[in-house]
């Protein structure tokens, strides 16, 4: 049995209409026969735009009433970046599908400097995620780092009118959107490790709804699934209810059998930190991330995560 029609939910975000345009296009190439329809929605995280996102704190501030709308069936599933998903979904709701992540990476804009060694000491860079400051720092104390929010297309213009030297942005967002041409360089995975989940999309349905997790099957990319399992084990092994400044990414190796997860936890300054990486079986993807994570936290991760929360 197949749905007649399926309603897809997202946010009015040009990044979110992206992806959710993108899957609609592959479903209706992979079911002609079956209507595709989109609906806009607006989330608390769009509506809260003069707070940096690290003060808001609370989950699922992209997600939750996307999520409230598929519970009462008004939306059949939600496209989400996969990076913006909590750790825990509400009852009755799963991740039907994770897509084949594409660059995991962060990317530097700088139109005047090109690169991050190359910016003069004390440049202004605008990121408004804590993880990317964090990495930031440690490479570079001597930066000013401006909270940066709202959409990709906010935050680029704001390069030029809150006058930065450089901002940082998912090479992913960027890529989707068409502005690749933007990046004067993509950062090192040495230098700064990308978010959970960062580069995938996430498309979530109802847990009893079979027939449109059947219909989704197709998106899913195994590969992404270990990996993305591994890293978001070690989130939630780690998450303390806020924003913190932790990278993580997972790979699944060439031969199919392994993952291999790498993490940094860092303080806000970048000057303290635990950095440690783990492989092992890919059927244990979610168990590595959580023994990478308590291992961290008992080699001084906790420490700085304690101090942090004590601080915000
Ligand atoms: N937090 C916003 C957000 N959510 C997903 C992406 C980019 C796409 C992705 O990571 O999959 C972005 C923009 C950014 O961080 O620059």
């Amino acid at each position: 049995m197949t749905k007649k029609k399926l309603v897809i939910g997202t946010r009015g975000s040009k990044l979110a209409l992206w992806q959710a345009r993108h899957v609609a296009d592959c479903l209706r190439e992979c079911c002609p026969e079956v209507v595709i329809e989109l609906k806009n929605m607006v989330t608390t995280g769009d509506k809260i735009l003069d707070v940096p996102l690290a003060k808001i704190g609370g989950k699922g501030l992209f997600t939750k009433e996307l999520e409230n709308a598929m519970l009462s069936g008004g939306i059949d599933l939600a496209v989400h970046s996969l990076k913006d998903m909590p750790t825990e979904l509400p009852a009755g709701l799963i991740l039907a599908a994770i897509t084949e992540r594409v660059d995991p990476g962060d990317a530097l804009i700088s139109p005047r400097y090109k690169t991050l060694a190359n910016l003069p000491a004390g440049a202004r860079v605008g990121t408004s995620s804590l993880r990317r400051k964090a990495q930031l720092l440690k490479k570079r104390p001597d930066l000013t780092i401006i909270d940066l929010r709202g959409n990709l297309d906010t935050r680029l213009r704001k390069l030029t009118t809150e006058n930065l030297d450089a901002i940082v942005l998912a090479v992913a967002g960027l890529n989707r959107l068409g502005w690749s041409e933007q990046i004067t360089e993509i950062l090192s995975m040495d230098d700064c490790l990308p978010a959970v989940g960062q580069g995938a999309l996430a498309i979530e349905a109802r847990k009893d709804d079979q027939e449109t997790m059947a219909m989704l099957e197709f998106l899913n990319h195994p590969p992404t699934r270990l990996a993305v399992a591994a890293e978001r084990a070690f989130l939630k092994e780690v998450e303390g209810g806020c924003q913190v400044p932790i990278g993580v990414y997972g790979i699944v190796l060439p031969s199919g059998n392994e993952v291999r997860l790498k993490a940094v936890i860092l303080s806000l300054d970048g000057k303290e930190g635990v950095a440690d990486s783990i492989t092992g079986p890919s059927r244990e993807a979610a168990a590595l991330g959580c023994t990478l994570a308590r291992r961290m936290l008992a080699a001084g991760g906790r420490e700085i995560l304690d101090k942090l929360f004590q601080s915000t």
